[in-house]
């Protein structure tokens, strides 16, 4: 059980329609994949390169998964696998998604030797979960037609990006929630584009018209704690951190200061699974509920998530999990469903998965 191969590949999809927040615009999913082989078994793992938000490009993963994590573990075996997080998440700082692919690749091979689906070996949990979808910040007529279509395919939550405009923010908000059937919860996610104030001001003329949000998301600069626990006193609606929480010592901080309400975790922030395992019972501590999201990443990494969003239930409670869905096609063969909401986790070993298409050679794109 020695790892004997680590390669990487390029992963690129087409989006269904361009992705817009307050902080980029993008048009497909160009992500890393990570295979390491071992005895005959291949383990997969995906990095998505969120620079406005991690910092990683696809030539930072591509350096730190190839030059310092691989000469680390080749050779390395899988019975040691506390000895490999550990090589994985101390050979270097930061870099979180990187190391993400990693160990979903680490992970997944674990489960298929073991001969158990990975949220079977991570301990078990719900086969069926059921993911929001996000609606871009577009101009109020196509976020409200992009809602409606939305709860025509069967979505019950819908996540809306705002951050770009307060007082346009505060339209589309308001022309959404009423554009949409009563029942259909909805989630907003500002990605850093408004001010402790702006928040205050917005949230509060958001209930005044008499919306009820399911929640907030990451309404202020990552950095701004202080910001964030105002926001959070004020306001009758729930607050997430996004942003804000990357590492378990950073979610500590954030609970100890009473300065969100929910943590949305994403194994491209806390560098994989064995964080994420650690920050959902941080929070579970605290009593406070956490969501599983995912940045722009396809059914390999995706899939990582919602087997171990299923096994961390009833701690995580809420899914995020619309990659894969806002991508033109799926490029595994085998492993979970991804059906508009609905995701249903394999039952074959590890993720599933048989076969990843549309992989190109790192070195033909850096
Ligand atoms: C794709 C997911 N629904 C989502 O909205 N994630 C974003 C970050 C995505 C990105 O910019 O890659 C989030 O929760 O902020
Ligand atoms: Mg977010």
């Amino acid at each position: 059980m020695l790892i004997e191969q680590i390669d990487c590949y390029v992963l690129t999809v087409p989006l269904v329609t361009p992705f817009k927040t307050a902080l980029r615009t993008v048009e497909q999913v160009q992500d890393l994949v990570v295979a390491i082989r071992s005895a005959g078994f291949t383990g997969y793992g995906e990095a998505a390169p969120t620079l406005v938000i991690t910092g990683e490009s696809l030539a930072s993963m591509y350096f730190v998964v190839e030059q310092v994590l691989k000469p680390r573990l080749l050779g390395k075996s899988l019975l040691d696998f506390n000895q490999l997080l550990n090589i994985v998440q101390t050979s270097v700082i930061g870099n979180t998604s990187a190391k993400a692919a990693v160990e979903i690749a680490l992970y997944d091979l674990k489960a298929q030797f073991a001969g158990l689906p990975l949220y079977q070996l991570l301990g078990g949990g719900p086969v069926e979960l059921s993911t929001n979808l996000t609606i871009s910040v577009n101009a109020t007529a196509t976020m409200n037609e992009d809602a409606q279509k939305a709860v025509a395919l069967g979505y019950q939550q819908l996540k809306l990006k705002v951050g770009t405009d307060l007082q346009q923010d505060i339209e589309r908000v308001i022309a959404v929630s009423r554009a949409v059937p009563a029942g259909i919860a909805l989630r907003l996610d500002v990605n850093q584009g408004w001010t402790a104030k702006q928040s205050i001001y917005a949230l509060s003329k958001i209930e005044q018209a008499g919306v009820e949000l399911e929640l907030v998301e990451q309404p202020v600069k990552a950095q701004d704690l202080a910001g964030l626990k105002a926001v959070t006193a004020a306001i009758h609606t729930p607050v997430m951190a996004d942003e804000s929480a990357f590492s378990p010592q950073q979610v500590i901080q954030l609970l100890e200061q009473q300065a969100a309400d929910i943590i949305n975790i994403k194994l491209m922030k806390t560098g994989g699974i064995s964080k994420a395992i650690l920050t959902a019972q941080i929070a579970g501590l605290y009593q406070v509920p956490c969501m599983m999201g995912c940045m722009l990443e396809s059914a390999i990494s995706v899939a990582a998530a919602a087997h171990l969003a299923s096994a961390l239930s009833p701690l995580v409670s809420k899914f995020d999990l619309d990659g894969p869905t806002l991508c033109r096609f799926n490029p595994c063969q085998g492993g979970t469903v991804f059906d508009r909401s609905q995701i249903v986790l394999n039952s074959s070993p590890g993720l599933g998965i048989q076969h990843i298409g549309h992989l190109q050679s790192v070195t033909t794109l850096l």
